[in-house]
């Protein structure tokens, strides 16, 4: 069972299918023009198949400009079925009166323009697949234009008129179960496209949440590893910094205020030290209240410098202020030298960082 937007998604996609065959079919109109005034050339008087076909061009130009407007815009069910239906029926009538010139003439000429009648009837309905309303309308105006010329003039033979209206019909019983079908099939399209557009939302969230710390919205150590893998794996490694931060007396904050004010803390952390970097710098929660940032081509000063303005960007402000949470910072710094693993990196920072800890706290050191 389709849902609702899927049906009607797949009635505007096949109206849009529909506008494009039929701006086409309306573009080989002249060459059908020019198949009456061949075939009847010498057969019919020359002046009613000119006011004919002068007639219908009157008609036909304004159609093709406003299938091909609609066609350019991006043709919209609601709002242009009415017309494009018009244009359907128009065309239909414009092919229906050309038995008033030709009807009447000769049996053979009768014949043929039953025959011109169902062979168009034939090539249109492929360009009427996804419309079948549009499809009687126009097979309904050719009829008419014929139906007409039988009442009224009793030519071509009846026989003629039923013979057409029997093909209309039929045609349109063979056109049904191939028209569900091709909606079938658009509905299983959106079905399709809908299904993949969730996969890959759905995926793309997973991958985030896969990179990322639920608590503080940082790079997690899985993703924090894979920056580190991939910054030292060319044969030169390239230029690049690692801090590690630790809040002082972190503990105490849960102990005072909570776990959750603990966790908020860690949060306001976290936005502290993002804010102090730059775009391509990383930072990442490497467990607990630790956490790393890694500085792409920074020197050893460089990393210096950085350090200690986070450091001072955590000291300088409390991190939160209801309850009033004040803690401050120790970091420790290590570059990457020659043959370095990212562990090597890491353990170098932990003992800078260890150093920091046991220096007083609140400062950076180098390792
Ligand atoms: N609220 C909260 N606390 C955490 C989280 N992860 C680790 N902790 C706590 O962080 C505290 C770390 O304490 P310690 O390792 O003793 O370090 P510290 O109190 O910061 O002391 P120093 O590092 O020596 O300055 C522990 O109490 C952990 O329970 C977390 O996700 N949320």
């Amino acid at each position: 069972m389709s849902a609702p937007t899927d049906l009607a998604r797949a009635d505007q996609l096949g109206f849009e299918q529909f506008v494009h065959s039929l701006a086409q079919h309306l573009r080989h109109t002249p060459f059908g023009w020019a198949l009456v005034l061949g075939l009847s050339w010498g057969q019919a008087p020359l002046g009613p198949l000119l006011l004919w076909l002068g007639v219908f061009a009157l008609v036909w130009l304004p159609s093709l400009w406003f299938i091909w407007r609609c066609g350019k815009r991006g043709p919209v069910l609601a709002q242009d079925r009415g017309v494009v239906y018009a244009v359907a029926a128009l065309d239909g009538l414009g092919w229906g009166v050309v038995v008033w010139v030709l009807a009447g003439l000769s049996p053979v000429l009768d014949s043929w323009v039953l025959a011109l009648l169902c062979g168009l009837a034939a090539l249109s309905a492929v360009v009427y697949l996804t419309q079948l309303q549009a499809f009687r309308l126009y097979l309904g105006a050719m009829g008419l234009g014929l139906l007409a010329c039988v009442l009224i003039r009793q030519v071509p033979d009846w026989r003629l008129a039923i013979a057409f209206g029997v093909f209309a019909l039929l045609l349109l019983r063979l056109l049904q179960p191939v028209s569900a079908r091709l909606e079938q099939g658009r509905l299983h399209e959106i079905g399709n496209e809908s299904l993949a557009a969730r996969l890959s939302d759905s995926l793309a969230r997973k991958e985030v949440e896969a990179a990322t710390d639920a608590l503080t919205g940082l790079l997690n150590r899985r993703s924090l590893d894979a920056l580190l893998q991939a910054g030292l794996s060319g044969p030169v490694p390239r230029q690049m910094a690692l801090l590690m931060l630790d809040i002082d007396h972190f503990k105490q904050i849960n102990d005072r205020h909570g776990h959750a004010c603990g966790d908020a803390a860690l949060r306001a952390f976290a936005d502290r030290v993002r804010a102090q970097l730059r775009d391509g710098d990383h930072c990442a929660r490497y467990g607990g209240e630790e956490f790393v940032v890694l500085l792409p081509g920074a020197s050893r000063e460089r990393a210096v410098e950085i350090a200690e303005r986070l450091r001072l960007a955590v000291q300088g402000q409390p991190l939160l202020s209801q309850p009033l949470v004040d803690n401050t910072v120790s970091i420790g710094v290590s570059v990457v030298a020659p043959m370095d693993q990212p562990a090597h990196l890491l353990e170098r920072a932990d003992a800078a960082l260890y150093r920091a800890k046991s220096e007083g706290r609140n400062r950076v050191c180098v390792a």
